[in-house]
């Protein structure tokens, strides 16, 4: 189970992952927001970690305008790994170097076509599991 979130900024763009979801046959759940009137992103980022920290969601989606205040916000919950990416790259060495289980996404950055690329790169990439790399990830957990 996949958990997508987003604010009014990214509502757009969530309506375009979803669509790819469905087509892929991925099973998610959308915690809002539901229209795209003027919203709080906080609310959607923190809905979406604690869904992931819970066990409800495996990895998680967020999306706000930038990407940046939505990100924040699920770092704050322990044990999130939110990593705000604009490009393939990043969203693969994410996934492999700091095993990251949310994707967050700018939707005044990125078009719908690249955002589903780095979408698709994130779910399909499977954290490396070195040694180096779980280290320094139990240094982030403290
Ligand atoms: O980091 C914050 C997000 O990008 C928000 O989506 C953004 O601040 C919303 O801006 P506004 O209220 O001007 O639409």
């Amino acid at each position: 189970m996949i958990g997508i979130g987003s604010d009014h900024g990214g509502y757009e763009l969530k309506q375009e992952i979803m669509g790819y979801l469905n087509a892929k046959g991925y099973e998610y759940r959308d915690f809002g927001c539901y229209e795209c009137e003027a919203c709080d992103y906080p609310e959607y980022g923190k809905a979406v970690a604690e869904a992931v920290v819970s066990g409800e969601c495996e990895k998680g989606i967020i999306i706000c305008g930038t990407g940046i205040g939505i990100s924040i916000a699920a770092n704050k919950v322990p044990g999130i790994r939110a990593a705000l990416c604009t490009d393939c790259f990043t969203a693969e060495a994410t996934r492999l170097h700091n095993d990251a289980n949310i994707l967050a996404l700018g939707g005044r950055v990125v078009g719908a076509g690249l955002a589903i690329k780095i979408v698709e790169t994130f779910l399909n990439t499977e954290f490396s599991n070195d040694e180096r790399h779980i280290n320094r990830i139990r240094k982030i957990e403290g």
